[in-house]
């Protein structure tokens, strides 16, 4: 195998991982519940936790990942949350648990942008979206690990047996990581100059005033959030306790996620790249379609059949590769060494407005008597505001960005009329 798929692949392997760790809490939640004694509200507030560190760490991570590159961010990550692991394994007082999720979120934050930091540096740039969609995918498998395998040993051997292995998969994956990634081919790396607490401060204002940035922040703020959230944490309470389905449906139905989006990451990636100034109308579709869906679920006086709650699950889930191209806007208007914190930024987006859902969502519950069908009927629809916010975003960015390259973009109707109008053959 060539060194740049073993680089590639390590690197997808420790994200793999620390999907893993991240979503592992989430398919416990029942479990965590007995465990620690906790209510609804708490359950919510140990993820979010976790997500404020992951979202409060993106730029911290992207400054040290300019300046240090891939290979002692993966490692160093895969190893705090290895640890973090098995404390949680260890452990049944509910502080010491609080503390070992801060730790996850922190390992976590260091992970994925450090990953995709080492596509352009590995791949030719014509590559760089595909691999970029592919890294993103092949992540997710880590919540296929967290769904089946890890739901089997909790259900089986119990909690200190599943959180120990998920545990020694991290430890593995610190190992490879640490023997075989390398931030770039030989004599091509390209790292951040040192700089004071000051000159960080300006760069980080720096990246994020560009329009792209931010066009990539609320891009990824609105495609990711909604299935974030039901990954995270409240997907299954909702479908086991609320729609009345079994551990094993549920937990398809978070498989049949990571299927969708591995279907619809590469056709994401093929479209964005053929029409790199269009990229902005599927982000669009894609939370349009996602509050659509949702709306479609929540209207229903009672339990949504099965095949409808699949098809949510489907549409929502295109969201994760979509929100991709919030890291290609992010690419496309920074330079490669403000790539980590920009790329940080945007990461945050998706991540701010799904622990803000969670949170929401927690307290809800808690006011309305625990997860029946009518709290989380009520709890769901804190997601429309976060839809109004991102798409608002959207817009008013895009037009800065277009304004600022001095781009003009014909109506699609004109372009269909004049492909129509072409002579054929
Ligand atoms: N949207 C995800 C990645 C993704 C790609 N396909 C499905 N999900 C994302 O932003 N990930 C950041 C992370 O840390 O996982």
């Amino acid at each position: 195998m060539s060194r740049v798929w073993l680089v590639w692949g390590v690197g997808v392997v420790a994200y793999i991982v620390a999907v893993l760790h991240r979503t592992s809490f989430g398919v416990s939640g029942l479990a965590a519940s007995e465990r620690f004694s906790i209510s609804p509200s708490v359950l919510s507030s140990f993820v979010v936790l976790q997500i404020v560190v992951y979202a409060g760490m993106q730029i911290p991570a992207g400054v040290l990942l300019d300046r240090y590159g891939s290979r002692v961010m993966i490692a160093a990550g895969a190893l705090i949350m290895a640890s973090a692991q098995m404390v949680l394994a260890l452990t049944e007082s509910l502080p010491l648990a609080v503390a070992a999720r801060v730790f996850v979120g922190i390992g976590d934050a260091m992970t994925f942008i450090s990953v995709l930091r080492l596509v352009p540096q590995w791949f030719a740039p014509r590559r760089v979206p595909l691999m970029s969609q592919l890294t993103g995918i092949f992540g997710q498998i880590g919540q296929i690990l967290s769904a089946l395998p890890l739901m089997l040993l909790l259900n089986g051997p119990g909690w200190s047996f599943a959180y120990g292995s998920a545990a020694s998969l991290g430890l593995l994956s610190f190992v490879l990581a640490v023997s075989v990634i390398r931030n770039a081919p030989p004599g091509l790396e390209v790292v951040a100059a040192p700089a004071g607490l000051r000159e960080v401060g300006t760069q980080i204002r720096a990246v994020w005033r560009r329009h792209g940035t931010r066009l990539g922040f609320f891009t990824h703020m609105g495609t990711q959030f909604s299935m974030t959230t039901f990954a995270l944490l409240w997907g299954v309470p909702y479908l086991r306790s609320a729609q009345g389905l079994s551990a094993a449906e549920a937990g398809s139905l978070l498989t049949l996620s990571v299927i969708s989006a591995i279907v619809a990451g590469p056709i994401i990636g093929i479209l964005s790249g053929r029409f790199p100034m269009r990229r902005s109308y599927l982000v669009l579709a894609i939370m349009i379609s996602n509050a659509a869906m949702w709306t479609v679920v929540l209207a229903l006086p009672g339990p949504a059949p099965i095949w409808l709650l699949a098809l949510l699950v489907m549409v929502i889930s295109v969201g994760g590769p979509g929100s991709m191209i919030g890291f290609d806007y992010a690419r496309m208007f920074n330079p490669s060494t403000s790539m980590g914190t920009a790329q940080g930024m945007v990461n945050i987006g998706g991540f701010l407005a799904s622990l803000l859902v969670i949170q929401a969502m927690g307290l809800i519950l808690d006011a309305m008597g625990g997860y029946s069908f009518d709290s989380f009927r009520v709890a769901w629809l804190v997601q429309y505001p976060v839809w109004i916010v991102a798409i608002t975003g959207v817009l008013v960015t895009r037009g800065k960005t277009r304004k600022q390259m001095g781009l003009v973009l014909r109506p699609i109707r004109q372009v269909w009329r004049e492909r129509g109008d072409r002579p054929k053959g």
